[in-house]
Order: structure tokens, then C-alpha cells, then sequence
């Protein structure tokens, strides 16, 4: 299934002031085709989590069009997913009942959920942990549970908010590696916000980079790297430092106090091993509404 954004445009009251309006999206279009990977990337506070939750049919808004497979939607369905950054996960369910309950919401025998249940279990080697409550197991478990939730009702459309923001960084790897083989099995049609450069080239088709100008969308990029993608290939990099470029363009664009060079640095991170990793870093973005 496709996703089509035509036009959307969310105004806000601002929190504080309720007399004052934020337009957080102004006109913003894009496409995701049947069975392609996007990220949306992006500066703290541009809309992405807006626009996702526009798209899921969570938010209003006051202006455009969301279409699912050319059908136009303005509230949730079972045809689309959505994988929550704080896993949303029911702490008095175990492991199995929660990847089980959209299913049972929806009203499947018995049979077909267990059925379901074990293959989904198996695919995220999770078949250890079923009987197990969210609070006996780690961040990176949560995270997968949190997925396999979203896929047990073989949604066509998978929408995800930092599915793995919580999880430290060789976790993130492992799991975006488990998504990655998941997501090609199961040929979903996903759409990601994430703020880090790494992980929307390794995990999408597509990377749409957003600025906090309205939401405006500043670039669209093609990944045109096999897969599983290899992060030591040369192309691999030249796409993470154009998507960084695009990045500093975006702060340099919004940051206006002194000290920016400061600021920039924390845009690129280097583990243990020494690879390179561009995060959009939160830091920067909040020093630079001071
Ligand atoms: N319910 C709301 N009421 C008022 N303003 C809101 C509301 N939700 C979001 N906003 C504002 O809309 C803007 C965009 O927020 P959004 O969460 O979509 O950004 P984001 O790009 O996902 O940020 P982050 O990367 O930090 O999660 C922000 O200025 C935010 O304060």
C-alpha cells in the first residue's frame, strides 16, 4: 500500500499563550510507495512526529489530504501500524499478550493468534521471553515486542516515531538489522522519524529531510546501496556526509547565536571502534534556542 501526504498544513495553539498560533506544517507533500522505506529526518520540533501522527490518523489538521493506497483517510485503521518511541507497551500483560492483543481485538480464533504468536516470537528470537512480564525484560526486548505488536495484524502501512531511540548504540545496530530483515520479509510499506543520519541510511529507500521553517522538506534522497546494507562501503559514506551537509545547512539556516561551531560538533559521534555516526544531536538543537 502507498501513502500519499498532499498538502498538509497543522496549526497549533501555542501551549502557553492559547491566543497565539504555531503553524508547525505549511503545504507539505510527499509520497511513499507500495512496499518502500522512508525516514523522515529532521531538526527537533520541524513536525515529524506531527506528520506521522497525521498520517496514522491520530491529528487533525486543517489543511490537505492523507491517502492510503488512494483512499483518503482521516482516522486510524487497521491498514496502518503505528510503533510508539516509549514502546506503549501494557506492563500488566506479558510478552505474548501484548504482541497478541491487536489480534484479539480484532477478533481472531484462538488458533490463528497462537499460530501467529510463534512465528512472530521466532522471527525476533524472542520465543524465550513469552511468558514474561515488560517490566522482566530489557529496553532492546521492549523494543522488539513494541514491533512485533504493530506487525501481528499484518498491517500493509507500518509508521514508527524513533522506534529505536531508547536503546544504547549496539543495541540500535542489532535491532536495525532484526527490522531490516523483518520489514523485507513481511514487505511492509514503512514510514520512520528518527534523528540519526546512520540509521535512516541504513534502514531506508528513502530519507526526506525536514527543516523547522513549517515542516519545509529540504531534501529527498534516494539510498541506492544493496542490501543488508555495508556501512564500510564508500558510497555509505558519501551518503552520510551529504545528509549531514544538509543537516548543518538546516542549523546554520536556524542557529543564529555565537558559538555555532560548538553547536556543530555535536553533530558527528565516534564509537568505541571509531565509525563515524551522525546524530542530529538534541543538544545542539536545544543550546540553540537559548
Ligand atoms: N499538542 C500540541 N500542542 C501544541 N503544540 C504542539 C503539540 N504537539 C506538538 N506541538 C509543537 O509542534 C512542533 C512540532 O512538534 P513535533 O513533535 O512534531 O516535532 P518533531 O520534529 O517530532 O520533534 P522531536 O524530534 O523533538 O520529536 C513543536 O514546536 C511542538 O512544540
Amino acid at each position: 500500500m502507498s501513502i500519499s501526504v498532499q498538502g498538509i498544513t497543522k496549526v497549533f495553539s501555542n501551549r502557553r499563550d492559547k491566543r497565539s498560533m504555531n503553524t508547525v506544517l505549511e503545504d507539505i507533500s510527499f509520497d511513499v510507495n507500495e512496499g518502500e522505506f522512508v525516514s523522515l529526518l529532521g531538526p527537533s520540533g520541524c513536525g515529524k512526529t506531527t506528520t506521522l501522527n497525521i498520517i496514522a490518523g491520530f491529528l487533525k489538521h486543517e489543511d490537505g489530504n492523507i491517502y492510503i493506497n488512494g483512499e483518503k483517510v482521516n482516522k486510524p485503521g487497521p491498514d496502518r501500524a503505528f510503533v510508539f518511541q516509549n514502546y506503549a507497551l501494557f506492563p500488566w500483560m506479558k510478552v505474548s499478550e501484548n504482541i497478541m492483543y491487536p489480534m484479539k481485538m480484532q477478533g481472531a480464533p484462538k488458533k490463528e493468534r497462537q499460530d501467529r504468536l510463534r512465528d512472530l516470537l521466532e522471527m525476533a528470537h524472542l520465543e524465550e521471553y513469552a511468558n514474561y512480564y515488560i517490566h522482566e525484560i530489557s529496553g532492546g526486548m521492549k523494543q522488539r515486542v513494541a514491533l512485533l505488536r504493530a506487525l501481528a495484524c499484518d498491517p500493509k502501512v507500518l509508521l514508527m516515531d524513533e522506534p529505536l531511540g531508547a536503546v544504547d548504540f549496539q543495541m540500535r545496530q542489532m535491532l536495525q538489522a532484526q527490522l531490516e530483515s523483518m520489514l523485507q520479509e513481511n514487505q511492509k510499506t514503512a514510514l520512520m522519524v528518527t534523528h540519526d543520519v546512520d540509521e535512516a541510511i541504513y534502514l531506508s529507500d528513502r530519507v526526506i529531510v525536514m527543516s523547522r521553517d513549517r515542516g519545509r522538506i529540504l531534501a529527498d534522497i534516494k539510498i541506492e546501496l544493496p542490501r543488508p546494507r555495508d556501512r564500510k562501503n564508500e558510497k555509505y559514506h558519501q551518503y552520510t556526509n551529504e545528509l549531514s551537509d544538509i543537516l548543518r545547512t538546516a542549523l546554520n539556516g536556524e542557529v543564529k547565536n555565537q558559538g555555532d561551531e560548538e553547536l556543530l560538533e555535536f553533530i558527528e559521534k565516534t564509537d568505541k571502534k571509531g565509525n563515524k555516526r551522525v546524530v542530529f544531536a538534541e543538544k545542539a538543537i536545544c543550546n540553540s534556542n537559548k
